[in-house]
Formats: C-alpha cells, sequence, structure tokens
C-alpha cells in the first residue's frame, strides 16, 4: 500500500494583493513554471514553522524587493490542479516602500480592481478576484 502525505498534495501558499494608488500589482508566471504565463498575486509557499505573515512578507521581498503592510486577510481558495492541490491563502496589503525588481517573473502591472477581469488568472486567484471586486464595489 502507499501512503500519501496529505501535505505533499496540498501546497499552502499565501498571496499578496498590493495596493498603492487605487491600483494593485500583478504578476505573470513564467514561461517554464507550473501555470505557464498566466497571471497571479505575487507570494509562495509556505515553508515548515513559518506563519502566513512571515511567509508573505519574505516572499514579497525576495521575488520583488518590496517592503508591504499586511492588511485584511481575504477567504482562502481551495484549488484541484489534478497533480496537485493549493489552498491559495490572499491578504489585501498596503505598498511601503522599495522598487520592483523582477526576480521571479516575467512582467507586472498595476491595474485598477474594474480591470482585474482581463487578464488570463491561475484558475485558483479566480475566486479571489472577485471577492477583491466585490469588497471595492
Ligand atoms: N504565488 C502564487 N502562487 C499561486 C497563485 N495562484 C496559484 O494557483 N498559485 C500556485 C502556483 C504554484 O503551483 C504555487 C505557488 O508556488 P510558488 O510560487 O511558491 O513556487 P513556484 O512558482 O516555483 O511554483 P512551481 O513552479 O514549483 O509550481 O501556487 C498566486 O496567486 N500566487
Amino acid at each position: 500500500m502507499i501512503l500519501i502525505n496529505e501535505e505533499d498534495i496540498m501546497l499552502k501558499v499565501t498571496c499578496a494583493i498590493i495596493e498603492k494608488n487605487q491600483q494593485v500589482l500583478i504578476t505573470q508566471r513564467g514561461p517554464h513554471k507550473s501555470q505557464a504565463l498566466l497571471w497571479e498575486f505575487p507570494g509562495g509557499k509556505i515553508e515548515p514553522s513559518e506563519t502566513e505573515t512571515d511567509c508573505l512578507i519574505r516572499e514579497i521581498e525576495e521575488e520583488l524587493n518590496l517592503q508591504v503592510e499586511l492588511g485584511l486577510r481575504l477567504t482562502p481558495v481551495e484549488h484541484n490542479y489534478g497533480n496537485f492541490m493549493v489552498n491559495l491563502i490572499p491578504y489585501v496589503c498596503q505598498y511601503k516602500s522599495g522598487t520592483i525588481a523582477l526576480r521571479e517573473h516575467v512582467a507586472y502591472n498595476w491595474v485598477s480592481a474594474k480591470d482585474l477581469n482581463r487578464y488570463n488568472w491561475c484558475p485558483a486567484d479566480l475566486p479571489i478576484v472577485e471577492e477583491y471586486i466585490r469588497r471595492k464595489k
């Protein structure tokens, strides 16, 4: 019998909806990654012994060279990608400081809430985009 540890197939990932001047930052995944070239909110996998908020602050610094202040935690989304599941945990954040250095992504954009639906999102992000737009109305 093969035993599969649930944590091996359920990735816990935080993501940041970073607000600045009535717009939010969105980032495009690279061509060789899973969910290649789809748009996402920057963030990443929570490491063992790390809290959600520690993870998000670390990931945003590592990936983008930005400092943010964490705000509201939106509703986490569980999405099944077939070969793995993701538990995606979104936080609305405020931009604090830093100049964007794209270290992981191929592109970024500052977008107003009403334009978020124009992008080709990772499927797990769709309920998060909807919740964010609803809250902004
Ligand atoms: N950071 C982030 N990841 C997301 C989002 N939506 C979504 O489905 N994901 C998925 C993509 C990845 O499979 C996983 C996050 O992995 P990661 O960002 O830490 O690592 P990675 O790019 O190296 O991922 P991978 O190529 O190893 O799959 O969660 C999102 O909005 N932000």
